[in-house]
């Protein structure tokens, strides 16, 4: 098969090298020409424009777009869109907001899958998992290309309908969010706690047999052996939030209680601010008790 692929960042450079270990032909482009000659280093077809990656891949076009989500997917799309019949399918593996993608979905001439695309940069080497929206023929012609960039034929599956697979990839962020906010309070207990820990040891103890044993309590292994039990010099601040705020909308709009995944976007966003909160319940003590107030240093 030959595939097309638009975006050749930290995700679409895995993309392009796992289809082509595969023994598929890739089509590459970026904006980034660096991006490109990369590819084209690996054995990819450099293009120079979306409109030069679409003649090269001639009828019956497959694209892989795995540019940031938001205005680069409708940049993207705009440019491909003339280049586009029935016959063609684009996939997006981006973390697009799933409306984002039903609207695209329609307002495509070629078939539109839309991926939640999840395991990282580790996907290199392990495949990704794919959680896959859109119609099923066009899903099924893909097969080839998902087994290729997910871990196997079990890494991935079609969802349902357009939005679907998006949808799924939201709900699994707001998952991660809470996941490493559980982490979190707990090594923050043991650091704070009554005994001097190494908590690399503590950490590689749990995630072997332990119930709590995961990828991400992996990378809390690598993070305290790289960094220190304390964690260094990294910054009480966590960027990010777009697909857990999401998560949240959904939860509200649906009436669905999620507090964990909420708590953990909150906890997020007060690491990014001075908590006025905090400031007003210090002084809001003295009023009604006269308790010392905390001052700022000058
Ligand atoms: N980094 C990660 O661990 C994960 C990222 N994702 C999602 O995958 C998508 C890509 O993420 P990354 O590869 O990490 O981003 P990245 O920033 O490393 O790469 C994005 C690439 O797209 C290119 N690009 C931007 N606009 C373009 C356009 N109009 N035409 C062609 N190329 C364009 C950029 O030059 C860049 O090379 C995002 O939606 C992200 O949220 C999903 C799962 C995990
Ligand atoms: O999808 C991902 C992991 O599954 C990406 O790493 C994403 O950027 C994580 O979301 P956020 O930036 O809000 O932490």
């Amino acid at each position: 098969m030959q595939l097309g692929v638009i975006g050749l960042g930290r995700m679409g450079r895995i993309v392009v090298d796992r289809v082509l270990d595969a023994g598929h032909d890739v089509v590459a482009f970026d904006i980034d020409e660096d991006a490109v000659a990369a590819a084209a280093d690996e054995g990819a077809e450099p293009a120079d424009s979306i409109p030069d990656l679409a003649a090269r891949l001639g009828a019956d076009k497959r694209i892989w777009l795995m540019v940031p989500a938001g205005d680069a997917v409708d940049a993207a799309l705009a440019e491909l869109e003339p280049h586009l019949d029935g016959d063609d399918i684009v996939v997006d593996g981006g973390n697009s907001h799933f409306e984002d993608s039903t609207r695209r979905a329609e307002e495509t001439a070629a078939a539109y899958l839309d991926c939640g695309t999840s395991g990282g940069p580790a996907g290199a080497e392990l495949g990704f998992s794919l959680m896959v929206g859109g119609p099923e023929a066009a899903y099924a012609e893909l097969v080839p290309v998902f087994d290729a960039v997910a871990t196997g034929p079990d890494g991935h599956d079609r969802m349902g309908p357009a939005g679907s697979g998006h949808y799924v990839k939201m709900v699994h962020n707001g998952v991660e969010y809470a996941l490493m906010q559980a982490y979190g309070e707990g090594f923050e207990l043991l650091h704070e706690g009554r005994y001097d820990l190494d908590l690399e040891a503590v950490a590689r103890t749990w995630n072997n047999g332990a119930v709590i044993r995961s990828w991400l309590l992996e990378l809390c292994e690598e993070a305290f052996r790289e960094e220190g039990s304390d964690l260094g010099d990294v910054a009480d601040h966590v960027a990010g939030g777009s697909t857990g705020t999401w998560t949240v909308q959904e939860a509200l709009e649906r009436e669905v209680p999620v507090p964990l995944i909420h708590q953990a976007l909150a906890e997020r966003f007060a690491s990014r601010r001075d908590r006025f909160s905090r400031r007003l319940a210090n002084r809001l003590r003295y009023g009604f008790g006269r308790h010392e107030v905390a001052r700022r240093d000058a």
